[in-house]
């Protein structure tokens, strides 16, 4: 028989002692098994136990069934089971070995000769990295791991994945949100499409995700803060919608998308998913007004007005969900004559308000420069002429930056220049981004005129800096842009500034045009 208290001298925790009550349990099981080996040999009128493996004849032969054995005949039964001492000093050795416990291992070994199977100094490391889990400190238990088996986790990516799992389930329980969505868009999102054997790990890694956040809305938040201002992460909602709602989600199923456009989320926004019930409608439309009384019923009346606008927003049927808003990016349209002063107040928007300034200009001149660019010539003849280049060009190229950007505040500076460039934006850019108002820098044109003109002297570069080229672009604003700037006006949106002022008072007034924004 095993020496009990020879074992409970070799544990000193209160863990280990636990750990100890377990294996205790588990010889009882074993004596069981090794009861019912020995029975099974013995003919059954012995015998009140019947072996599952032969209980159809045991059933047959004797009176006793499974259901008739008493709590008491079965301890006795236990207790006469013996298992020579040397195998149970192996088993606990065994146990010792591998859960760690290195002094206990090492006492066992002195005191009952049990060979431990390994060099115990080994234990160590392993030690240390389980140490480093039971901790929660998940990535140094990974730098542990990768200095002492620098092979392991390379072979067994399933492994790996459990430990950032754990990582995962850490970061949520030190209620570091921000940094558990960061971390499983950035290591677990896209770990399903690598292997999927994961992946109903990972969804239940998202839910658990889900319900860390959304019982207490902090997803609603954390996306009105976050995605509303950096766009790029739209693709990483793309990695939130994985989480939340893996493709073999049922869940993913049940979403319902209303919207302006397609730029609501989905796995891929331009290409809403199969699985999604996508409903696209106008703020007016039918799908779009039961939202909105939705939305005021579950965050208060004014909520709404305050956190759409004009935005498209996707509304989840999860009634734990709730919603998910994603507000459209937002642009600042700024016109005014040659040399009024709109890049120079645009920098100092962009300093003090944040926003990304786009100037048409400069993006024509950029593509103009490229080597190679199919419209290079074209651009550079327009400039020349004071002309105005065709809206497909410059329309994508002023999307194509927005796309780029992280920010969610644009300053288009020079445009919608003509008719052109208005029906063009409206046609490729209506729905995806709100307008919010049109600084119109306005000054007399000799002023205008005066400052290209020293511009150009102090060493501009620009090949329209010169007498020339201005007569042709004074021309092209009185008599294309100045019907653009006259069409917002009609809808409200113009705020004018008196740019002939010095840039300092200039910017006095800009500033109040961006400080009613907060
Ligand atoms: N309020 C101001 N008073 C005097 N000079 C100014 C003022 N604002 C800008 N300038 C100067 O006038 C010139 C033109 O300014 P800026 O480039 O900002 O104008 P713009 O409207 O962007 O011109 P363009 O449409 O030709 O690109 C620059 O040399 C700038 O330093
Ligand atoms: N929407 C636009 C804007 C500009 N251009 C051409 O670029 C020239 C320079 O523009 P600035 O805003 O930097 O003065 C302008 O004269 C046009 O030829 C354009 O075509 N379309």
């Amino acid at each position: 028989m095993c020496n009990f208290q020879f074992i409970s001298n070799c544990l000193r925790t209160e863990e280990e002692l636990l750990a100890f009550s377990f294996w205790n349990r588990y010889l009882l099981l074993l004596r069981r098994l090794r009861e019912l080996t020995e029975r099974e040999n013995e003919p059954l009128e012995n015998s009140r136990m019947s072996s599952g493996s032969d209980s159809k004849s045991a059933s047959s032969s004797s009176s006793l069934t499974k259901d008739e054995m008493t709590k008491e005949k079965w301890m006795e039964n236990i207790e006469k089971v013996e298992i020579p001492r040397s195998e149970v000093n192996k088993l606990v050795m065994n146990y010792l070995v591998t859960e760690g416990f290195k002094d206990a291992a090492e006492k066992f070994h002195m005191e009952s000769g049990t060979d431990p199977g390994i060099d115990l100094s080994t234990l160590d490391p392993r030690i240390k990295i389980l140490e480093a889990i039971q901790n929660g400190d998940i990535p140094r238990a990974v730098e542990m791991i990768n200095s002492y088996q620098p092979q392991l986790l390379d072979d067994n990516r399933y492994l790996f994945f459990h430990l950032q799992q754990q990582h995962l389930i850490e970061l949520i329980r030190q209620k570091n949100i921000e940094g558990a969505l960061k971390f499983a868009q950035e290591n677990l999102a896209d770990q399903g499409e690598e292997n999927s054997t994961v992946l109903p790990e990972i969804e239940r890694s998202g839910a658990c995700l889900r319900n860390a956040l959304l019982p207490r809305m902090l997803l609603f938040n954390y996306l009105l803060t976050s995605v509303s201002v950096t766009r790029p992460l739209r693709a990483t909602t793309a990695s939130l919608f994985r989480i939340f709602f893996g493709r073999h989600n049922p869940l993913a199923r049940t979403i319902r998308i209303y919207a302006t456009n397609q730029h609501c989320w989905s796995p891929n926004p331009r290409e809403p998913s199969k699985q999604t019930e996508t409903i696209y409608g106008g703020p007016t439309s039918p799908e779009s007004k039961l939202f909105e009384k939705d939305f005021k019923n579950n965050f208060g009346e004014h909520s709404f007005e305050k956190y759409f606008g004009r935005s498209y927003f996707t509304r989840l049927s999860d009634p734990v969900v709730g919603y998910y808003i994603m507000p459209l990016p937002k642009v600042v349209f700024v016109l005014g004559g040659p040399g009024a002063g709109k890049g120079t107040q645009c920098s100092k928007i962009v300093e003090t308000f944040g926003f990304v300034h786009l100037s048409a200009g400069d993006l024509l001149r950029e593509e103009r420069n490229k080597p190679g660019s199919e419209f290079g010539e074209m651009i550079e003849q327009h400039i020349r002429d004071g002309t105005i280049v065709p809206v497909e060009v410059t329309c994508s190229l002023i999307d194509r930056a927005m796309q780029k950007s992280e920010s969610n505040n644009f300053l288009v500076d020079g445009f919608p220049r003509n008719q052109n460039n208005l029906d063009g934006w409206d046609k490729e850019m209506t729905g995806k981004v709100e307008v919010l108002f049109v600084l119109f820098f306005d000054a007399p044109e000799d002023v205008c005129v005066e400052r290209c003109l020293q511009r150009g002297e102090a060493g501009s570069g620009r090949s329209d800096d010169n007498p020339e080229s201005l007569k042709k672009r004074v021309a092209t604003y009185v008599n294309a842009t100045m019907p653009i700037i006259e069409h917002f006006k009609g809808l409200s949106l113009v705020r004018k500034i008196n740019a002939a002022q010095d840039p300092e008072a200039v910017f006095q007034d800009v500033r109040k045009c961006f400080e009613t924004l907060a």
